[in-house]
């Protein structure tokens, strides 16, 4: 049987490095499932961090609904690099600078800012601890105790949610960081019953943090926009910057602001690398 999906364009992009493919399904009434979404992953050149698809809208006067897909085929409520290259998308398709887009986390604003720059209104991070959300029952999300330890990991973080779970480590040197071995254990760890993106982040100056990520359902990560907004807030709350900071990610700069509205606001590049259409053969073995 042919999949719906077949012949689709896809556009292949990055958002600050982030691997990103943006799946215009408006019109279509699909859903990609978690094996097609795997099925795509797997397909040659179209390996991804996160796949945005596009559905049509719920409320008047959104451009779209998007559903955010990990590499493994699991589903995220936010993804900041990802809306950023929707952004662009959209804006290449005519449908203006300024767009609403609706996620399972709630509605998300964007801006052109330039050719490639764009911002998103990410909303407001939530840190109560049943947001995140965390198992320990009542903990203070500013300093939670990793516990039971993981070997080599630091025994506190900050817990943060945008739409998504985040863990924020603050270390000396992120780049020092084995993110492929502490990565598993602390997404997974039982404090954690939707798992966590865990970031490991350092201050480098008043208004300036590296980091790096592990992010939930996909490994490590050249940036991740959520995260980086996860770090400026953890770093504010623990008096380490202020509520505004440029971070510094292996894949490229993201700049972000914890305005006085509580909402953070994230700017930074997107790259379209190219545009193809789905191969209808990559969904002929696919796991069902
Ligand atoms: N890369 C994204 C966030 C990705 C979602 C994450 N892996 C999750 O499961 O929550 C970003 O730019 O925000």
């Amino acid at each position: 049987m042919t999949s719906p999906l077949s012949d689709r364009p896809i556009h292949r992009m990055n958002g600050a490095g982030n691997e990103i493919l943006v799946l215009d399904l408006r019109g279509a009434s699909h859903e990609v499932t978690a094996a097609e979404a795997r099925a795509i992953a797997r397909a040659s050149g179209l390996r991804f961090d996160q796949l945005m698809t596009l559905h049509e809208p719920r409320a008047a006067g959104a451009n779209a609904f998007m559903r955010i897909y990990n590499n493994d085929g699991s589903r995220s409520g936010a993804c900041g690099n990802g809306t950023r290259c929707v952004a662009f998308v959209l804006g290449e398709k005519g449908e203006g600078d300024a767009l609403l887009l609706e996620t399972d986390a709630g509605p998300i604003r964007s801006w052109r800012r330039g050719e490639t720059l764009f911002s998103v209104d990410m909303g407001a991070p939530r840190l109560d601890w049943r947001a995140i959300p965390l198992a320990g029952e009542g903990a203070d999300t500013a300093r939670v105790a990793l516990a039971p330890a993981v070997i080599g990991a630091p025994e506190f973080f900050s817990a943060v949610n945008m739409g998504n779970p985040h863990a924020v480590f603050f270390v000396e040197d992120p780049a020092a960081i084995a993110l492929e071995a502490l990565g598993p254990p602390i997404e997974t760890h039982p404090l954690f019953p939707e798992r966590v993106n865990v970031s490991f982040a350092s201050v480098l100056a008043p208004g300036e943090i590296a980091l790096r990520v592990w992010e939930r359902g996909t490994g490590v990560t050249k940036a991740c926009g959520s995260a980086a907004c996860a770090t400026l807030v953890a770093a504010s709350r623990a008096g380490l910057s202020g509520r505004e900071a440029r971070v510094r990610l292996p894949g490229g700069d993201l700049d972000i602001d914890w305005g006085a509205d509580d909402h953070v606001m994230m700017t930074g590049p997107v790259e379209l690398e190219f545009v193809t259409r789905l191969d209808p053969r990559i969904f002929s073995e696919q796991e069902r």
